[in-house]
């Protein structure tokens, strides 16, 4: 199909005690926001780290359209808790992801690019205070504000909202949606958030010990999710 970005083949990932990603088969529509969900150990962050080319798969493979080397991706880590007196502020922390990442020496282009994200990801009027005195939910948006930098064609969310309250959480989550829908950037989060996926997202992947489902979200049955560990 024309409008694919990417797909798996076969995809299978052996440990030495464990095998995840069971033939893993799904292909992913550009523009689309997909949700990666399933217990804990089930393998979503695996499933990242082969998409992300930071591990090879034992069997099988990941399909990009045009190919590898056409496609941006941005990454949005896990909540981390950065220390009260990271001394970077919001803006110089985003600017990190260029080249000339030191504010003086940003490109002009850079220096537009670096306003336009912190606007859309709602920083501006926070761009210089120091990361480390911001709220969990807005520490998160520099996150994004980072990986936004260089126009990503693919973000990838990993429990990116885990440790947030619940309004940020759902913050943020608006926020790379209308993202999503404004830009055409296509988005794979991975959550233990049911309703918040239900919420934003088109597609699901639901990877099970033994198996895995792909569907639209609104075919997700919430009874066939076995929970796994609901972060707060
Ligand atoms: N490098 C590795 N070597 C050995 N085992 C690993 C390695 N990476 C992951 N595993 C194991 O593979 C399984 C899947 O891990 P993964 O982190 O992908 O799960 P997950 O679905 O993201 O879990 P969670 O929801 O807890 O984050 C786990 O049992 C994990 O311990």
């Amino acid at each position: 199909m024309d409008d694919l970005i990417l797909a798996t083949h076969d995809l299978q990932e052996q440990f030495t005690e464990k095998r995840v990603l069971n033939n893993l088969n799904f292909a992913l529509h550009r523009g689309r926001f997909l949700s990666i969900v399933g217990e804990n150990g089930v393998g979503k962050t695996t499933l990242v780290r082969i998409i992300l080319g930071q591990l090879k798969p034992t069997h099988g493979s990941v399909e990009f359209f045009p190919s590898r080397k056409a496609i941006r991706i941005g990454y949005v880590p896990q909540f981390r808790n950065i220390d009260d007196e990271y001394p970077l502020s919001v803006k110089n922390f985003v600017a990190l992801n260029f080249t000339h990442s030191l504010m003086p020496w940003l490109k002009p282009q850079e220096r537009h690019r670096l306003t336009e994200v912190l606007a859309e990801t709602d920083l501006t009027k926070l761009q210089n205070e120091p990361l480390g005195r911001t709220s969990g939910g807005e520490k998160q948006r520099a996150y994004l504000a980072q990986a936004l930098t260089m126009q990503p064609d693919l973000l990838i969310l990993d429990e990116s909202t885990a440790s947030l309250d619940p309004i940020a959480k759902e913050q943020l989550l608006r926020l790379v949606r209308k993202l999503n829908q404004q830009t055409g950037v296509t988005v794979i989060s991975v959550t233990h958030d049911i309703p918040l996926a239900k919420q934003f997202s088109d597609d699901y992947l639901l990877l099970q010990p033994e198996g895995y489902q792909f569907g639209p979200i609104d075919q997700l049955q919430v009874s066939e999710y076995q929970g796994g560990e609901q972060h707060v």
